[in-house]
């Protein structure tokens, strides 16, 4: 049975119970279920804190794991990154009161706060520069206005929390973040494993894919494959009218009504767009 960790609360959960949904696996009935047997699938899923997920999947103890890629390599676990699950994008990155600091140098003596203590000692460590790190739990930001930190180092996702608290960040980003699938980093194949990350990635191609339909007059249909190419080649099919022919191509969803209007001026007509609900490419 595949074993996989599954994030129990925090920004993650819902969209990791979401896209495990979508891929054909059970979900938690409660939440405060922590073990789900999914029998159909031959899977159980394992709802843990998102930062101890490396640490059982680094062990083996677990086959994969959805986290943080902050949170992987603020373990220092043995893990790595199985695939990207597109959503949960931040940055971890540095902040402080303006003028304060302007990148990782200026940091040399400073007292730095923040919940991912690997991820604050490796940067300093590569930038040559020693500051003392004081480790919180959370609500980092507090901890300059309250004196315990001279600077912060934390998730930023829209900077809310940064401009409520008075601070700017500065500096290069540390990281960027999302949400990943994590596996041990000396596991062998495992079957199991590529189907679970096929049907993930059917479901992030999905989401970012919708097939488009129209009809077009025989001649054009060259120029019209060159605009919708589809993945390997659009499907053409005859129409009862012989002058004209019916295409079908997966697009990227971000580009579907630009490319509606390029195919209407080509003069392709009857354009509609369908969802897919899953796909195995
Ligand atoms: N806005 C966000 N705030 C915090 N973490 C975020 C955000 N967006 C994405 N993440 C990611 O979520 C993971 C942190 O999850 P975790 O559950 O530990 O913290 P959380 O979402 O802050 O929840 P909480 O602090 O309430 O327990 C990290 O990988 C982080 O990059
Ligand atoms: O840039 P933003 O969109 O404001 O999001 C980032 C903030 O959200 C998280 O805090 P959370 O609410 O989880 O509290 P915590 O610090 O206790 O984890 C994170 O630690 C940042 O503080
Ligand atoms: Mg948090």
């Amino acid at each position: 049975m595949l074993r996989v960790a599954m994030p129990n609360k925090g920004s993650l959960a819902e969209s990791a119970a979401e896209i495990m949904r979508e891929a054909g696996y059970r979900g938690r009935r409660e939440s405060k279920e922590l073990v789900v047997v999914d029998a159909d699938n031959d899977v159980e899923l394992f709802f843990l804190r998102p930062r101890d997920i490396a640490v059982y999947v680094g062990r083996g103890t677990l086959d994969v794991g959805i986290t943080g890629r902050d949170l992987l390599l603020d373990s220092g676990a043995p893990a790595i990154e199985a695939m990207q699950l597109g959503f949960g994008a931040s940055t971890f990155r540095y902040a402080a009161r303006p003028g304060v600091a302007c990148s990782v140098g200026d940091l040399a003596g400073k007292r730095v706060a923040t919940s991912f203590e690997g991820l604050v000692e490796s940067d300093l460590k590569n930038a040559g520069v020693e500051a003392s790190v004081v480790r919180l739990d959370g609500a980092v930001e507090t901890a300059v206005t309250l004196g315990v930190a001279d600077v912060i180092a934390d998730v930023v996702e829209t900077g809310t929390t940064l401009r409520n608290a008075g601070l700017e960040v500065f500096g290069e980003p540390i990281l960027k973040s999302e949400a990943v699938l994590i596996r041990p980093a000396e596991a062998g194949a495992n079957p199991a494993v590529d189907v679970l990350v096929r049907r993930l990635q059917g479901v992030l191609t999905a989401r970012d894919y919708v097939m488009l339909d129209y009809d077009i007059r025989k001649d054009l249909v060259e120029k019209a494959s060159a605009i919708t190419p589809g993945l390997e080649s659009p499907t053409i099919s005859p129409l009862h009218d012989p002058d004209y022919v019916a295409v079908r191509a997966m697009v990227p969803r971000k580009r579907t009504n630009a490319l509606m209007d390029e195919l209407y001026d080509l003069g392709a007509r009857a354009i509609l767009v369908t969802e897919i609900a899953a796909c195995r490419l």
